[in-house]
């Protein structure tokens, strides 16, 4: 079934700006309370404005957390359990805190490799781990995961990129058999270049062959990404791909709903033991 967005606690890393923001205005538009997560405290409280232009009703929030998603476990979890006691439990995560640096692979600092996996790869773990109990208890939940092409492709200037993006998908659909059964869905988005902040910045330091590439295909509006992002979270359908991985992925599937029941039947005849 879709989850219902009117009323729900949906949580956007790298709310802030680009893509994260349009997400959450999406959300916000069809009744969403919104948690705000990124690093700078003035483009939260920017962005914050922003969004609450588009509140369809009075009881409509949207709260605003400084943090930085790659550095400490326990800072991301304690955010999360206070977004949490303020707006209820989290039925959305939006995984969009990310960076992109392009540079030949010669040419690009060892840090940046660091980096960039902290940020795009670990960046998604931690939010995730900190949301994904409570929402495996409630039946209810939605993890979205933002990679991007460049993490279904491996691409001349991207070789810290690709592989931070690469990352999330082995993440994503991993996490996903483990928590189908519980009723909560994991979706992974692989935009294309799209036209924000974040994407400015990254063309500063593109080489010549990646603007080539990139030229080869349009840039898209961040508002259009967005939408098609939130409504494939909504609404869980399969892909090409995943429709030809179906005949394995259900017999998996059939083993983790197996050892589930299992585990279920032997805590009651612990417990009437
Ligand atoms: N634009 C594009 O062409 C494409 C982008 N993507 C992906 O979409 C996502 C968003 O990109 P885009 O909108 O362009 O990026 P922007 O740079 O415009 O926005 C990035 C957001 O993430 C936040 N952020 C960055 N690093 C951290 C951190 N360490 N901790 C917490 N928050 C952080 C930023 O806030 P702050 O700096 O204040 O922390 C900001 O809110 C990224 O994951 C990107 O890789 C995918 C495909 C195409
Ligand atoms: C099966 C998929 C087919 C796709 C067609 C290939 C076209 C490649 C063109 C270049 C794409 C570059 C994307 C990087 C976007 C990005 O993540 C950065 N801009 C972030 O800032």
């Amino acid at each position: 079934k879709p989850l219902a967005l009117p009323g729900a606690h949906v949580v956007v890393t790298g709310g802030s700006s680009g893509i994260g923001k349009c997400i959450a205005i999406e959300c916000y538009k069809q009744g969403a309370f919104i948690t705000l997560v990124a690093r700078n405290e003035d483009k939260l409280l920017q962005a914050k404005k922003e969004i609450e232009k588009h509140s369809i009703n009075d009881k409509q929030v949207v709260l605003c957390i400084s943090v930085d998603v790659s550095q400490d476990y326990s800072q991301v979890e304690n955010v999360i359990k206070q977004a949490q006691e303020k707006l209820g439990p989290v039925d959305m995560l939006v995984n969009c805190a990310g960076m992109s640096l392009a540079g030949k692979f010669e040419d690009l600092e060892v840090s940046t490799f660091e980096r960039l996996m902290s940020v795009n790869y670990l960046g998604s773990v931690y939010p995730s781990r900190a949301v994904i109990a409570t929402m495996k208890e409630r039946r209810v939940g939605r993890v979205v995961f933002v990679s991007s092409q460049a993490g279904q492709l491996g691409l001349f200037g991207y070789t810290a990129y690709s592989s931070s993006k690469f990352a999330i998908r082995g993440l994503a659909e991993a996490l996903q058999m483990e928590v189908k059964p519980y009723n909560v869905y994991v979706t992974v988005a692989y935009p294309p270049d799209t036209d924000t902040p974040g994407f400015a910045k990254e063309n500063q330091t593109k080489p010549l062959e990646t603007r080539l590439i990139s030229e080869t295909t349009s840039v898209c509006k961040p508002e259009q990404v967005a939408k098609q992002i939130v409504k494939d979270a909504i609404v869980v359908t399969m892909g090409l791909f995943r429709t030809i991985a179906l005949f394995y992925l259900g017999s998996f599937d059939s083993i983790v709903r197996r050892c589930m029941m299992q585990k279920a039947k032997s805590e009651t005849i612990d417990k009437t033991a």
